[in-house]
């Protein structure tokens, strides 16, 4: 093998690098904005269809359709005015850009994805934001939508509405406040709104977010969060009990389908009414703040006051229950202003929640439901409200009947009301449509700290600093009380681990924006997919602790990479600030509550820190580095292919697997790999990891894969391989491609399945191409491949022909993954992948972040072959019993 690179890494590092990246930057920038979205629908918002034409080609999967009826006053901001609170729920589009480019042109005619069985019109793909505000300062509310102009269909989706008279425009509304402040809206915003009936927007909403969100409902009993996976098919019925200022409670048998069967005046509004009046909370943040440090046995009157501290045992009371809440108030002589607030701010929540779950009780058991979801903006992700009423429902049901949340909470009466526009869309979404992400400055506050115009990334980065600025209560203990019971139904008073509340300002980092993508599939290779859980380890509060430390650690680094990939300029330097604070108050979010975002595994936490880089505008951080890499690796390529064809096939798939493991050391995620750089040039680095390739390796199938391949059933080769490729460079190059390279040789169509979007070095379905195309001008086999796969779009003249012994050609194909981070969630995927996998009979998996990470165990319809170094010393422990650069050969036929 020539080594014709041997700079040492460091200087290559240092020289050029600005060079480099400013180039890089430039020409990425234009490839950017048309890959950084993943919606990529072109249409306009489907809504009245009568009339419908299709604009466009029509191979085009989401062209656009002109709606000639589509009647212009139909907004995408649905609001629920309540008592207390008004809630919004917006939908904003994205700049549309079609990015059909040749390659995923002919991939998808290849695919027979033109036609047949697919949708023949688009859902729509965008975002839903939610926002709320206080009823008393609804000021702040119309400033905020006229601001955005969201009555107008939003700054960020400029034309659709266009042409629409003010007078035009309505907006569904459901609450009270849809009646009371119509007249309001009129004038200020010149918009008439719709009113929808509450109950119906209610259950619209809580049967919405059961079915499409994935971590919508959890229980919460002693301080632990645990989230429940519903099951579509035994959903119904179930007991809906919304506190809002005063509470409904509604029995719902199916979609639309439901009955208010109760309801009580003690609600949110009399816990906060009373509160106020009694200490002077000047809000309800600082009540809720207040009871954490309450004692309510100063106030309330407990078994034990009666009984002379026993417990009445016979009837199963302690003497801590409380027998009368305020009843200790009665009997002394004493003034309001003898007692303290903090005192009668719990004894008010006690008392309110203990009710509430009481009725809730009662009703559950007059209509024989289990099950009892509770909403409304009293619970307030509260952990010790959720507790008091988890209590109650246990406790009365003596264990027969679930108390659960929802994490959208107060938003169902909103959602709903969006919901009742006509034909939205999202009716037909699944789970997999969505996906949820956690951006700093999502407006979802009203109040003091509002939420920059979207896409305004300005706005944003001093809106982070303001936000960032108030990081003390961005990174404040969450009061998780841990209510100790005396075990007969007693219940201690909170022991909460902070003494403030998460601010509301925080809470953004709660709920995220819900960006819905019509064009993700669930992988139809899954054995299973109801059972399968892409995340080997479970990230509990000890596993999360290693794995802060690792990526704080590594975010300085990954600041100056992001930084210098977008030329050093003083913008990236205020946007990579912003981006390490963003990503640093996620951590510290998670740290404190790692349920907070639903359930959280390490490929979200890796793919969390992608889509932050997004947020902050930075196109591919490892550009340089990767582009550097694939140069050193391709002029190696040939003297490998060489070295290579002179094996006899046996050697040769021993080569090509060890290859691949050896080659996957070039990770720049990885903290000890990227030390290992300093040390010697790529392709000594890559030399080095081969010789040191000593079988047996950690797991290895070797044998059982080379019979499948080159005895059992050598004369039905693999008909389909998807290979889910991993890192750029000597990973893909020198790796992953020539096994490919044999796989074709044998026969057999291969997919080189790569991310849609950058994350760390791993190499994208738009830059293979490129790489291909590279690696053929030395190879007649991948090119005659890659030709007839339509990846060689321009036929590249003048190439010596040296096919004669290339076997009859069968396509290489390259289709993205609808990913944008090191690991691989097969619930969601993009539709090309589910299409390219139905012919599929062998998957490969590369590498740490999908082999191990996620899908170590996950089982597939087809025979799977998990390759990966294992970079990381604790998980080589954890996983393997091993040590890190050990290596995993993983095959798992299915018969
Ligand atoms: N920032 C807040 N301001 C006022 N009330 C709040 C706030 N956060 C939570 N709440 C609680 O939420 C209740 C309102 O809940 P919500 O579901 O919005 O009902 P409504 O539609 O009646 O306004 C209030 O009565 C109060 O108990
Ligand atoms: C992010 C990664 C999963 C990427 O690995 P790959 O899939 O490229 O093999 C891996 O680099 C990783 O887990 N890194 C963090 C651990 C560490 O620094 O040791
Ligand atoms: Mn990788």
């Amino acid at each position: 093998m020539a080594d014709n690179n041997s700079d040492p890494i460091q200087d290559e590092l240092g020289a050029g690098v600005k060079h480099e990246a400013e180039e890089a930057a430039a020409s990425s920038a234009a490839q950017a904005t048309a890959t950084a979205m993943l919606p990529r629908s072109s249409s306009r918002p489907q809504l009245d269809l009568s009339g419908a034409a299709i604009h466009g080609t029509l191979e085009d999967r989401n062209p656009t359709i002109l709606l000639p009826n589509q009647s212009d006053d139909i907004s995408h901001l649905a609001l629920d005015i309540g008592g207390s609170l008004i809630k919004l729920v917006y939908f904003s589009r994205h700049a549309e850009l079609s990015t059909e480019d040749k390659r995923k042109i002919s991939t998808k005619r290849r695919l027979g994805m033109f036609n047949g069985g697919r949708r023949s019109y688009p859902i729509l793909g965008g975002r839903l934001h939610f926002v709320k505000f206080e009823t008393e300062k609804l000021n702040e509310c119309l400033d905020f939508i006229s601001s955005k102009q969201l009555h107008r269909g939003g700054v960020d989706s400029p034309s659709w509405r266009s042409g629409a008279q003010p007078d035009d425009i309505v907006i569904k509304a459901t609450g009270g406040g849809a009646y009371k402040y119509a007249d309001l809206f009129k004038e200020r915003l010149g918009v008439s709104l719709e009113k929808e009936d509450e109950m119906d927007c209610l259950v619209a909403g809580a049967n919405f977010l059961l079915k499409a969100i994935r971590h919508e409902a959890f229980t919460h009993m002693d301080g632990h969060k645990e989230y429940v996976q519903i099951d579509q098919n035994d959903l119904f019925p179930f007991l809906l009990v919304n506190v809002g200022s005063g509470v409904s409670i509604i029995k719902v048998d199916g979609h639309a389908k439901f009955q208010r069967v109760s309801g009580t005046n003690v609600g949110g509004g009399t816990y906060w009414g009373l509160g106020r009046l009694m200490t002077k909370c000047k809000s309800f943040d600082e009540l809720l703040e207040l009871s954490q440090r309450g004692d309510n046995s100063t106030i309330d009157m407990l078994v034990g006051d009666i009984y002379g501290g026993l417990d009445y045992s016979k009837i199963g009371l302690s003497a801590s229950t409380i027998a009368s809440s305020f009843g200790k108030t009665i009997s002394e002589n004493k003034e309001l202003s003898d007692y303290r607030p903090e005192d009668i701010s719990l004894s008010l929540l006690r008392m309110i929640s203990y009710n509430i779950g009481q009725i809730s009780y009662l009703n559950a058991l007059r209509y024989g439901l289990k099950r009892i979801f509770f909403g409304g903006f009293f619970i307030r992700g509260h952990a010790y409200t959720m507790d008091t009423i988890s209590f109650a429902v246990n406790f009365w049901s003596k264990g027969e009947a679930q108390a659960m949340f929802l994490r959208h909470e107060g938003f169902l009466g909103a959602l709903g009301a969006f919901m009742s526009y006509e034909k939205h869309g999202l009716d037909d979404l699944r789970v997999h449509h969505l996906v949820e992400r956690f951006p700093m400055g999502a407006p979802y506050v009203g109040g003091k700290i509002h939420g920059p115009p979207l896409g305004d990334l300005n706005a944003k980065i001093s809106w982070m600093e303001k936000f960032v600025q108030k990081g003390t209560q961005i990174i404040a203990p969450v009061p998780m009380g841990v209510p100790a019971t005396t075990g007969m139904g007693g219940f201690e008073r909170p022991t909460s681990k902070g003494d403030i509340l998460r601010s509301d300002a925080s809470a953004a980092l709660n709920v995220g924006v819900l960006h819905l993508v019509p064009t993700l599939d669930v992988f139809p290779l899954l054995e299973d997919p109801k059972t399968y859980e892409p995340n080997t380890i479970d990230l509990d509060q000890d596993e999360f602790k290693y794995w802060f430390k690792i990526l704080s650690d590594h975010l300085p680094d990954l600041v100056d990479m992001a930084v210098a990939s977008e030329g050093g300029t003083d913008d990236a330097k205020r946007r990579g600030d912003a981006f390490a604070h963003a990503f640093s108050a996620h951590l510290a979010r998670l740290m404190e509550e790692p349920a907070a975002y639903g359930k959280f595994g390490l490929a979200d936490l890796l793919e969390l820190r992608e889509e932050c880089l997004r947020e902050f505008q930075f196109v591919d951080a490892y550009i340089s580095i990767k582009q550097r890499e694939n140069e050193a690796s391709l002029a190696v390529l040939p003297d490998l292919l060489m070295e290579l064809d002179s094996m006899n096939e046996e050697s040769r798939l021993l080569a090509l697997i060890e290859g691949v493991l050896a080659a996957n050391i070039f990770d720049w995620g990885s903290r000890a790999c990227v030390e290992l750089y300093h040390k010697g040039t790529i392709i000594e680095i890559y030399r080095m990891s081969r010789k040191k390739m000593q079988r047996p390796w950690r797991i290895d199938d070797f044998d059982m894969f080379k019979r499948r391949m080159l005895s059992d059933r050598k004369d039905q080769p693999y008909k389909r391989a998807l290979l889910f490729v991993d890192n750029s460079g000597a990973d893909v190059v020198l790796g992953m491609l020539p096994l490919a390279r044999e796989l074709l040789r044998h026969g057999t169509e291969v997919v080189l399945v790569a991310n849609s979007l950058p994350a760390l070095n791993d190499v994208t379905a738009n830059e293979l191409p490129q790489i291909i195309a590279e690696a053929s001008k030395h190879c007649g086999i991948l090119r005659k491949a890659a030709e007839a796969g339509g990846l060689l779009v321009d036929a590249m003249a003048g190439i010596q022909d040296d096919l004669k012994d290339a076997p009859e050609s069968v396509p290489l194909m390259v289709v993205e993954n609808g990913c944008g981070s090191p690991c691989i969630d097969f619930r969601q995927v993009s539709s090309e992948l589910a299409a390219a996998a139905k012919d599929a009979d062998l998957l490969i998996l590369e590498g740490m972040g999908r082999a191990l990470h996620t899908n170590l165990n996950a089982r597939f319809k087809c025979d799977a072959l998990k390759l990966a170094m294992v970079k990381n010393q604790r998980l080589a422990e954890k996983l393997f019993n091993g040590n890190i650069y050990d290596c995993i050969c993983k095959f798992e036929p299915v018969s």
